[in-house]
């Protein structure tokens, strides 16, 4: 039996299958006072947030409230949640309040911003990272994580001096492990990376990268590469943009962690043509790939077919040779790689990266299932039960107030900041009770 109160704007307990959940509504309205004294950790607003909303004003500073803020107390922080960011004020805005020393703190924000909306609704996930929902999105933008104290969010604070919060998408399902290969210049990487892209066109992705060396003949600005100035790639990557990125052959090369991230939300496993030191960055990363590394048959035959391609100057294949003497030790020393590959007879070196990739059928692949649609309600109020969030339309259809529940399980997140957080599962309450009665059963 269900027991909901479809317009909680205040503290209540409801029932749902014999769990007794407690709810909160986040949307602060502005104007709005609340009930002093309640139980912040799941995110209702505490007063004084709501007394300098009111006045615009907190301390001194001016929030720039445009309503639809909503604010979560950490240990003795407050976080504000809403508006327009000051930077970009297309992005929702970050604010923290510290009630340790009465002042406002404006924290270094990475990660892809969400874009402003009609309100939101946000919950304590854990003591590292809040769950924001917004109201009348679709369900590829509906919930993204706040980190504010994740070893990603730490470590960024401890380079930029600064407060530092990020933010990350939340994306239901899992994306495949990406696929980084690595191997000097002109010993066949992009030729086979082709030839799988070709064979496989629905099932690889490739990562674009960015560079700052100049576009060869027939390539394409966004195609082979994003062909970008030093400075503004130097920018980007102080803004946190990049996942890995290095100095080679002269010039900057670097991964986006949008360049990867694309790639899996289009359905596909990405793959990485990067050097050595982008491998190692890599394998330093939370993203776990399958690193593997293409040998030469000779150094002669590298010159030979570096030579051949006829697309770098004679200074540029000297430096690529010289390059490539330090490349191949480290590729078979370092430990990074998990498969070598030697790259002599183009056609077996492709069979073995096919066979190590489990595609000449020796692994059989589990059927793709294609998530299922939930119809997210526009006006909502969040609460968290153990890993569950519960998503409750504050305009359900009457008699029917379990259909308009949207149950969030959050129990098996998987990345984050600066990238994606996948591993999201949305189900109605409905199939969720199904599923309760039949375990009773
Ligand atoms: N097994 C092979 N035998 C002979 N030629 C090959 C073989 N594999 C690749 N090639 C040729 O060698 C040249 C270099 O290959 P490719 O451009 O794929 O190298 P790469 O590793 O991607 O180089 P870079 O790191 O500079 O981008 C190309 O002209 C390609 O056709
Ligand atoms: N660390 C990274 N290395 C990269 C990236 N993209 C390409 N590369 C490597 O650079 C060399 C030269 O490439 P070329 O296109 O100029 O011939 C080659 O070894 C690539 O693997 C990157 O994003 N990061």
């Amino acid at each position: 039996m269900v027991n909901f109160d479809p317009y909680l704007d205040r503290l209540s307990m409801m029932t749902v299958g014999g769990l007794l959940l407690q709810t909160h509504a986040l949307h602060i309205p502005l104007g709005e006072s609340r009930i002093a004294g309640t139980d912040f950790s799941m995110g209702e607003a505490p007063a004084f947030i709501v007394d300098e909303l009111q006045k615009g004003y907190g301390n001194g500073f001016d929030i720039k409230s445009k309503g639809g803020e909503t604010a979560i107390l950490m240990g003795n922080r407050t976080y504000v949640i809403g508006g327009a960011c000051e930077e970009s004020p297309l992005s929702i805005g970050v604010q923290i309040f510290d009630q340790s020393t009465g002042e406002w703190i404006y924290p270094t924000v990475l990660g892809t911003k969400p874009k402003t909306c009609k309100g939101l609704s946000a919950v304590l996930l854990s003591e590292d990272r809040i769950l924001i929902t917004k109201n009348g999105s679709t369900p590829d933008d509906f919930a993204w994580f706040l980190e504010v104290d994740t070893q990603y969010v730490r470590q960024q604070k401890k380079i930029l001096g600064t407060d530092v919060v990020a933010w990350s998408k939340g994306v239901r399902g899992y994306a495949e492990k990406p696929i980084v290969i690595s191997g000097p210049s002109g010993v066949g990487k992009g030729t086979l990376i082709s030839m799988l892209m070709k064979e496989y066109p629905s099932m690889f992705g490739f990562s674009v990268s960015h560079t700052t060396r100049a576009p060869r003949a027939m390539e394409k600005d966004g195609v082979h590469y994003h062909f970008i100035e030093r400075s503004a790639m130097e920018k980007e990557i102080e803004d946190g943009k990049f996942l890995e990125f290095a100095s080679v052959h002269g010039n900057l090369y670097g991964t986006s962690v949008e360049a990867v991230e694309v790639v899996a939300d289009d359905g596909k496993r990405c793959i990485l043509d990067i050097d050595v030191q982008g491998a190692r960055s890599v394998r330093a990363s939370s993203l776990e790939a399958i690193f593997i590394f293409v040998c030469p048959p000779s150094m002669a035959e590298l010159e030979k077919r570096l030579r051949a391609r006829g697309t770098e100057t004679e200074e540029q294949v000297l430096k690529r040779l010289k390059n490539a003497k330090a490349e191949i030790e480290q590729g078979q020393s370092s430990g990074i790689f998990h498969h070598m590959l030697y790259n002599d007879n183009l056609e077996e070196c492709y069979k073995s990266l096919k066979k190590l990739l489990g595609l000449d059928g020796s692994v059989t692949a589990p059927p793709k299932s294609s998530p299922k649609v939930v119809d997210l309600p526009m006006d909502h109020s969040v609460a968290k039960i153990d890993h569950r969030i519960i998503i409750n339309s504050k305009t359900p259809e009457l008699g029917k107030a379990s259909t308009n529940m949207i149950v969030l399980d959050v129990s098996s997140l998987k990345g984050g900041a600066p990238g994606r957080t996948r591993g999201l599962d949305i189900y109605t309450m409905d199939s969720f009770l199904d599923g309760l009665a039949c375990i009773n059963h």
